[in-house]
């Protein structure tokens, strides 16, 4: 006879009357029903393997053991992926797009820089020699790199690294040094054990003259012993210049010194992926838990409510479920446009590349900060148990801050991109992604409440803000203030305009998706829901902005939100139906509050057993410590 399935009745029956086809929700987040065919058989071709699975959790391992178990799975996973039958390189896509290398590699990915710097930079800086001799012998696993530019005194400041890459024309190579402490290398991943080559970051001097930094392969270990090859702690020998700006000892300029930084474009742009990836998974087990849970009392004498029924907690789970479609759909975007702009870049036609640097600073500050506040919201909404490492948020949270400081630091590119606004501005010049900076909303700034409405209030306040801190700029150089002071005193003004055109730019996207998307009257009802709430739930968080830029009044503020917690109550039934699209499985997830069949109580009970602490009643340590200091008498 079957074994019945458990599934928590109140998941049940939030799972009855699904007014919408889950299933194309799961292709549209997918990128269509092949992709999601892909995505499930790769998912099972991995999941299913029980050497990839931890005999331990890992959070009971030494340092030591974690590593050597993460470098066992990994190795694992890449002979699977060899023998994949999509091949290696789409399944390696399908692994970074479905978060399922951490759902394996839970404590890090000691490959994971080879396959998301190291290979980009070699395809994105090398010459055709190069990747002809390098590329192959990369994507064999014949050699393990990574991505060397941050030092122990600079990791933003790039001008500033201290790494050095001095050509000598007698005998045609590059003397790389180290010249003290602070320029050691520091964080690239992998870099400590792992890897045998870096492409390493580095200022290059020829003929006594600084020509900025440039990448250079440069290899780490003996590619049979491991060990470190003599003098790499603080002088390497023999490394080659990554792309082609030397010729027979003459240095020939790139079209554009940029150019170099092409690798932490890239990144950016996975990043924006990624962060929205670990939200969803953050939602999920925030979602489902809420379903699960049940607490207090709401109306007196009755049951103890479900506490997604309070409308505080729709209101700290609803937006974050609502920003998972909005940037997985500006991701999508922001993809076609590296693309695109890569794509020109390789032949030789550089005028999106502002355009994408722009965009890529300003779309991987938002998601990833947005998405680490989230992530912190969906764990406080679990209340004691969402503390626990085995919810997994613990874990989540980790990946997404680090995204805030890792490819360049939030606040940082922030500035970059205030800078690229600034500029596009004054020049009035047709940027991309700044489209609306030109066509700026002419009529009466009077303010209606309906989504296009909203739309051009959003229009509104990122245009104005930026000339408010061009307006600030201006005061500062009327003062007499150097350039590069009235700059930085004008920073708080430049990095809200930088982030009020981030927020633009996602909420077109989401808005311009809907209106272009193949989506059933049913679908396209829950997720137009989804994203008016989104783009009210941001107006209303950030009314100074709106106030500021244009004739906002506290009535239409009243009004919107009213209508934010109407929708609150309307979105509030589908909740669980809407994470369940996501199609995240529980491996994938691997947290007993998230699990799909709600059996959380029974889950947690488990996880807590396996602690090497509850292997017996007394732990030694009470012997040792506890026992002589109760017969001490203190
Ligand atoms: C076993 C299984 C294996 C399977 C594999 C699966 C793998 C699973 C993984 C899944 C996905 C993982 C998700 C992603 C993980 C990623 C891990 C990343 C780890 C981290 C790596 C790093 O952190 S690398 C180091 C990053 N460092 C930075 O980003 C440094 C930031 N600083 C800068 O970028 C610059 O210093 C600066 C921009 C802040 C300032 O530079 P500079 O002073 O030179 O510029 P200016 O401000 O003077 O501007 C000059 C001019 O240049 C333009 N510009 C600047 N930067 C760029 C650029 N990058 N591109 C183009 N143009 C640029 C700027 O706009 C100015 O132009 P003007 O015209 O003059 O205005
Ligand atoms: C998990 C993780 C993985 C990483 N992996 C790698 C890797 O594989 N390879 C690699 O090369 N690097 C790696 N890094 C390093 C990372 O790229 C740097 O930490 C990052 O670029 C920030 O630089 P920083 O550490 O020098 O911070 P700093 O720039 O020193 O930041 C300190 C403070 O100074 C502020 N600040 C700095 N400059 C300005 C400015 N111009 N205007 C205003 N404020 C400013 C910042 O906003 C911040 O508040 C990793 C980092 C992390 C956390």
């Amino acid at each position: 006879m079957s074994k019945e399935i458990y599934e928590n009745p109140d998941l049940k029956k939030e799972r009855q009357n699904c007014p919408f086809n889950k299933e194309e929700i799961t292709h549209l987040l997918d990128g269509g029903k092949e992709k999601t065919i892909e995505r499930k058989q790769l998912e099972n071709y991995i999941l299913s393997d029980e050497q990839l699975k931890d005999a331990v959790p890992m959070e009971y391992l030494s340092h030591a053991d974690k590593y050597a178990e993460e470098l066992r799975k990994a190795c694992l996973l890449m002979h699977k992926l060899a023998d994949s039958p999509a091949g290696q390189v789409p399944t390696l896509r399908a692994l970074m797009g479905a978060g399922l290398g951490s759902a394996v590699l839970k404590e890090g990915n000691p490959l994971a820089l080879h396959y998301v710097m190291f290979i980009p930079a070699l395809m994105g800086q090398g010459t055709i020699d190069q990747q002809a001799k390098w590329l192959e012998k990369a994507y064999n696993l014949n050699m393990i790199g990574t991505y060397a530019q941050t030092e122990l005194g600079h990791g933003t400041f790039l001008r500033g690294l201290e790494t050095r890459a001095t050509y000598d024309p007698k005998t045609q190579e590059f003397i790389l040094e180290s010249p003290s402490l602070t320029a050691y290398k520091w964080w690239p991943g992998s870099l400590g054990k792992t890897a045998n080559y870096a492409v390493v970051m580095a200022q290059l001097y020829t003929k006594g003259k600084c020509e900025g930094t440039h990448p250079f392969m440069v290899q780490l270990r003996d590619e049979e012993t491991h060990e470190p090859l003599p003098g790499i702690v603080n002088m390497w020998l023999n490394p080659v210049c990554i792309s082609s700006y030397i010729h027979y000892g003459t240095y020939v300029k790139p079209t554009n010194s940029k150019l170099s930084y092409a690798t932490m474009v890239f990144v950016r742009v996975v990043v924006c992926q990624d962060v929205t990836t670990n939200l969803r998974k953050a939602v999920t087990i925030a979602t489902r838990y809420s379903c699960v849970r049940r607490q207090s009392e709401l109306k007196p004498g009755d049951r103890e409510p479900q506490v997604m029924d309070y409308q505080a907690q729709q209101n700290k789970l609803l937006p974050p479920l609502a920003a998972t479609f909005a940037f997985q759909l500006a991701a999508d975007h922001l993809w076609n446009l590296y693309h695109t702009a890569n794509n020109n870049i390789e032949q030789g036609d550089l005028e999106l590349l502002p355009d994408l640097h722009g965009l890529s600073c300003a779309l991987k500050a938002l998601c990833s900060s947005e998405a680490a506040n989230f992530v912190e919201v969906c764990r406080q909404s679990c209340g004691g148990h969402g503390y626990m490492s085995c919810s997994n948020f613990p874990r989540i949270y980790g990946q997404v801050t680090a995204a805030e400081t890792y490819e360049g630091e939030n606040t940082v590119l922030w500035l970059q991109v205030a800078r690229y606004l600034v500029k596009t501005r004054k020049e009035q010049s047709g940027g991309l992604s700044v489209k609306y900076l030109i066509g700026e909303e002419k009529g009466p700034k009077t303010v209606d409440t309906t989504l296009e409405g909203i739309v051009k209030l959003y229009r509104r306040a990122a245009v104005g803000l930026v000339d408010v801190a061009i307006a600030e700029l201006d005061k500062s150089g009327r003062k007499g203030e150097a350039p590069h002071d009235a700059w930085n005193h004008a920073a708080v003004y430049l990095i809200k305009a930088a982030q009020a055109h981030a927020r633009l730019f996602v909420v077109e996207s989401f808005v311009d998706s809907l209106k272009e998307g193949k989506l059933s009257a049913p679908v396209r009802t829950v997720l137009s829901q989804l994203c008016e709430l989104f783009i009210i739930y941001w107006l209303l968080e950030r009314s100074g902005d709106f106030f500021l830029c244009s004739n906002l009044t506290k009535q239409d503020l009243l009004l919107l939100n009213s209508k934010y917690v109407e929708l609150l109550a309307a979105i509030r039934p589908q909740a669980v139906n809407l994470v369940d699209s996501f199609d995240l499985r529980d491996e994938v997830l691997n947290s007993p509050l998230g699990c799909w069949d709600g059996n959380v109580y029974q889950r947690l009970f488990d996880e807590a057993a396996k602690s090497p602490l509850n292997q017996s009643n007394v732990h030694e340590s009470f012997h040792k410590y506890l026992k002589p200091l109760l017969k001490s008498n203190l």
